[in-house]
């Protein structure tokens, strides 16, 4: 729901002159907020340890559920390990946050239909995450024979309605890293759809025209996509700008303009395909700040204004509600969240970077003014 304020335009001792996030009109300031069920992040990477600690608060106090992606050193390959990670999660969690970590298991050429039956009966393991070996930061235990060696799984995760979710690029070195997505959806994802009709199946982080025509063409309620807001946002000029730009490189690498108005338009226009996942994905500065940086931009701060920056841009703030907070539960199969959160259209500043004991990470846009302040009742 969009509240607009009409306030008196003179200056009151309420408001003052110069509040922020008040627009001038017709003798009138307005004043924007925009009320909406409570988000969910159906892609997050939180890390373990010391980077857990700093970062799982930005995600849990805005968002009522997130998918946590199982990319840890080791991999999270089983639903024992799943069961701890989820502990350690609620350990990490500050007093009083009500945020429900979804966990995930790292599907592997050895991933047995057994583990999917636990995953199913463990109730805190809601998917199945495809990483093919070598795609993306720490993936070199993920798949080498999807159709082969993952076949039992796959069909015990059909049995189980178990959705796989898919970072959809290829990983043969002489494919240009421009293509990867696309190559991906015509040798993988379209084979693999047809094989199993009936498998569902998320594309994570999309990147490409390519890839949200084949979502769009794909049945509603079987094959879906996450977006981030990074690839909503920015283009890969972003990755060049007034010099290399480490904080903005992240898997898949950001495209061209055109894709990225492509995804705006999907996302925009309501589809129930397609929902809200930042991917999220911390990495120490000096790692991103590196000879060889890693792959990965730290949104959660900034997730939610971003997000309502690109639907406002593109006269679609009516749509944001769904994108953030329906698509993704009714995909999933799971009730909305029943609390609200309002965004305000006041300036803040993100902050150049957060620190911990041993280092800091630096989020998406940092340094810059955003609007759009997630508050919380
Ligand atoms: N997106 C990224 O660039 N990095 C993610 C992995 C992933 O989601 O592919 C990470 O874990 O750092
Ligand atoms: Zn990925
Ligand atoms: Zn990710």
């Amino acid at each position: 729901m969009i509240k607009t304020l009409a306030l008196p335009s003179k200056p009151s001792r309420l408001f003052g002159p110069n509040i922020e996030g008040l627009k001038r009109g017709k003798g009138y300031r307005v004043k924007m907020e925009l009320s909406i069920a409570q988000p969910d992040d159906w892609h997050l990477h939180l890390r373990d340890g010391e980077l857990l600690q700093t970062v799982v608060s930005h995600s849990a106090k805005q968002f009522g559920r997130a998918i946590i992606m199982p990319n840890l050193k080791p991999p999270v390959t089983t639903t024992t390990a799943a069961v701890a990670y989820y502990d350690s999660i609620l350990k990490a969690l500050p007093d009083n946050t009500d945020f429900t970590p979804l966990m995930t298991l790292y599907l592997t050429d050895k991933t047995t239909p057994q583990e999917i039956k636990l995953a199913r009966e463990s109730g805190v393991v809601y998917a199945v995450k495809l990483y093919p070996a070598g795609a993306t930061t720490n993936s070199q235990d993920g798949v080498t024979d999807l159709f082969g060696k993952c076949v039992p799984a796959l069909e015990e995760m059909i049995n189980q309605n178990i959705p796989l979710l898919v970072h959809g690029e290829v990983t043969d070195p002489k494919v240009d890293i421009f293509d990867r997505e696309r190559v991906f959806i015509e040798t993988v994802l379209k084979p693999l759809i047809q094989k199993f009709p009936k498998l569902k199946v998320v594309m994570e982080h999309v990147t490409t025209m390519d890839a949200i025509k084949f979502v769009e063409s794909c049945e509603e309620g079987s094959v879906a996509a996450t977006v981030t807001p990074q690839h909503l946002l920015l283009n890969r000029n972003s990755l060049f700008q007034g010099g290399l730009q480490p904080h903005n490189y992240c898997l898949p690498v950001l495209k061209r303009e055109t894709h990225r108005q492509a995804i705006v338009s999907a996302v925009t226009s309501g589809n129930k395909r397609f929902f809200l996942g930042t991917d999220s994905a911390p990495h120490e500065r000096r790692t991103k700040e590196s000879s060889c940086g890693c792959a990965g931009v730290f949104n959660a701060p900034v997730a939610l204004s971003i997000y309502a920056k690109v639907f406002e841009e593109a006269g679609a703030l009516d749509k944001l509600e769904a994108f953030t907070s329906f698509n993704g539960p009714d995909f999933y199969g799971l009730p909305r969240n029943t609390r609200k959160i309002t965004l305000k259209k006041t300036p803040w500043k993100v902050p150049e970077s957060y620190s911990y004991a041993s280092g800091s990470i630096v989020p998406m846009s940092a340094g810059e003014s955003l609007e759009w302040l997630p508050t919380f009742p």
